[in-house]
């Protein structure tokens, strides 16, 4: 995980044909995770790991409802959101779904990720009730705060379905050592990438592998730069 330049977020949520699948596990990206923040079940999780296991790409599972943990993923991601005062998105969950899973719970194949959710109009910010309205330093210091605190493996800068800013993510990113710095939100054209690899130590492509399969691959080549 410390190495990957590069992801695609798979959504179980949504179709995805066979053949695109093949191209995207084939692309060269360092991995894929499997995740949404609405309509993820049991069942559609299953489905898709299982295509996407036919391949040799590390496949992770970020958690975002405990009745979809599925076993056989390579890891899981667990989000913590940073940004918002509902105790439920913080730990509330988190507690209930380890009682639940018990003894269960693979502690080696889990890497905590701290969450900054900044586009107010996204799916997750709703959902979380994040606070948004957030400067470069606000979002340094959580990134201070994953690190150091809460020794999280993962800084997560998410600003899912728009491209961010990237002054801020790279501010951000100037404060870890440890910790990796995960951007996601509008990759949606190689240049964007560039811009965001530049950025951060891991890129995350999402949606426009349903809008335009083309682009989202292209984005693959930020592995050739030297980022
Ligand atoms: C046998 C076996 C494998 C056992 C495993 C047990 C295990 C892993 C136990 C761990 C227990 C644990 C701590 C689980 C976590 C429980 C949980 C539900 C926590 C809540 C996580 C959370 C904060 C969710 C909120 C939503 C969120 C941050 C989701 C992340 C993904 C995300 C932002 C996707 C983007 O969504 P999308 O749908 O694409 O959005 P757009 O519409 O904007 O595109
Ligand atoms: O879907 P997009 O906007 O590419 O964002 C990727 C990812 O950060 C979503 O959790
Ligand atoms: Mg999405």
């Amino acid at each position: 995980m410390k190495e990957w330049k590069h992801v695609f977020k798979l959504d179980p949520d949504r179709e995805i044909s066979d053949e695109d699948l093949d191209r995207l596990c084939m692309s060269g990206t360092d991995a894929v995770i499997v995740g949404g923040s609405s309509g993820v079940t049991y069942d559609n999780t299953v489905d898709l790991l299982s295509r996407i296991r036919k391949y040799t790409v590390p496949v992770a599972l970020e958690i975002s409802v405990a009745e979809a943990v599925v076993p056989a993923f390579d890891l899981y991601f667990i989000p913590v959101v940073l940004n918002t005062s509902q105790g439920e998105w913080i730990t509330g969950r988190h507690q209930q779904a380890v009682k639940e899973f018990n003894h269960m719970t693979p502690w080696e194949e889990i890497a905590s990720q701290g969450y900054v959710v900044l586009n107010p109009d996204s799916a997750v910010g709703k959902l979380t009730g994040a606070q948004t309205d957030l400067d470069a330093k606000d979002v340094a210091a959580y990134a201070q705060m994953a690190e150091h605190l809460f020794r999280m493996p993962i800084f997560y800068v998410e600003y899912s379905g728009m491209f961010g800013d990237m002054n801020l993510v790279r501010k951000a990113r100037n404060q870890l050592t440890e910790t990796r710095l995960f951007y996601g939100g509008g990759i949606d054209c190689l240049e964007k990438a560039e811009q965001a690899a530049e950025a951060a130590h891991t890129i995350v492509v999402g949606n426009v592998i349903y809008e335009n399969l083309e682009r989202a691959l292209e984005t693959v080549r930020v592995k050739e730069g030297q980022h």
